[in-house]
């Protein structure tokens, strides 16, 4: 059995999309109750509850989350709101306690899967199961290391399997907590249209304003759901509170997303046109590329004959600035021709230093 030939069966059980939400941390039965009981009178269609149990923090003396008590208060939110119940598991351990327990749905979480003994330990630990396990990305962009979780599980006979895209760690400062590097994730939708995609907006922005767009750029790209932070109070949350919503903001922000279409068919005579002219278009990109790439090469033959440095910053800094007054020129966005012309200038020297 290859994860490509998982049916995946146990999504068809959901509305899509999918939604798994709640709090970031169980922190008291109270605050399970009431955040459950508030999803629940939103009427948005959330079917699956989630709540943090144990919870990595980065630093020590942080809450560490509530422990194996916050379980039985999964429980009742399932027995008081027929939710199905969904929490993160980070050894065998916690997977023993949370099958105990019931638990419908499990992750592991983006710290986990970088590592490939712990890994493997939840994997042993889940032998068989027939609960639903989502993947979470690691933390760092390795499309490698997120596919070979899905083995190990798929090794252990775990054959209900989902991925949650929740973005990835930078040093830099950006608008998000962890910088959504979509091209990763398509990479996997690609490779594996079989396995369900859910997105996770609390973490990718780490605030509360930029939720929405998230959420609806996944949906725009056919993922099929997300998983988000809820909280009946969240700036008193103990974990996360800068990104938790209440029950009835995020009932908001589920009415207007908007779910698209997956079949093309519609538009079948335009569609064609459009991308026959691209497939031409692209074609032509690859021929001035390959010149380019030639002319670079008898550029690389002079300088070595000649004992001049390949690189040349002041040549360099004249042709983007050049491209980037004709991107602005022309309405692209500049980071975009800038990240287009580093590819080729590093591909330009290579070209170079072969010679
Ligand atoms: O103009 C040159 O010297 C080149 O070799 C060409 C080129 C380029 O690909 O545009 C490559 C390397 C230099 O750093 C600058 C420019």
């Amino acid at each position: 059995m290859d994860l490509k030939n998982l049916e995946n069966n146990w999504v068809k059980e959901f509305p899509k999309p999918i939604i798994i939400a709640g709090p970031c941390s169980a922190e008291s039965e109270s605050q399970m109750l009431e955040t459950a009981k508030r999803i629940k009178e939103s009427n948005a269609e959330v079917p699956i509850f989630r709540a943090g149990i144990w919870k990595p923090r980065t630093k020590p003396n942080g809450f560490e989350g509530v422990g194996t008590i916050g379980l039985g208060w999964l429980k009742k939110v399932k027995q008081e709101y027929g939710f199905k119940t969904a929490t993160e598991v980070a050894n065998a351990h916690h997977v023993a306690a949370a099958l105990e327990a019931d638990v419908d749905i499990l992750w592991i979480g983006a710290r986990s899967t970088v590592n490939p003994f712990t890994v493997q330990e939840i994997a042993e630990a889940l032998k068989g199961t027939d609960k639903p396990v989502f993947v979470k990305n690691p933390v760092n962009p390795d499309l490698a290391l997120w596919i070979g979780a899905l083995e190990r599980l798929l090794g252990q006979d775990v054959k209900n399997l989902g991925v949650i895209h929740r973005g990835f760690s930078t040093y830099q400062k950006t608008k998000y907590r962890n910088i959504p590097n979509w091209q990763i994730a398509l990479d996997f939708k690609n490779q594996y249209p079989n396995i369900p995609m859910l997105v996770d907006p609390s973490h990718i922005c780490g605030n509360r304003t930029g939720l929405a767009g998230i959420a609806q750029e996944a949906m725009n790209v056919g993922y099929e759901g997300m998983i988000i932070e809820s909280h009946c109070n969240p700036d008193e949350a103990w974990s996360d509170a800068s990104q938790q919503i209440t029950p009835e903001v995020l009932a908001e922000l589920i009415n207007n997303l908007q779910i698209r279409n997956s079949d093309i068919s519609v538009f079948d005579d335009e569609m064609g046109r459009h991308r026959t002219l691209i497939s031409d278009l692209d074609f032509n990109l690859i021929e001035l590329l390959s010149q380019r790439m030639k002319i670079s090469e008898k550029i690389g033959t002079l300088k070595k004959d000649n004992n001049i440095a390949i690189f040349q910053p002041e040549r360099w800094k004249i042709i983007t600035e050049y491209a980037l007054q004709k991107a602005d020129e022309t309405g692209m966005s500049s980071e975009f021709i800038e990240k287009v012309f580093k590819a080729i200038h590093e591909e330009s020297i290579e070209v170079q230093n072969n010679i």
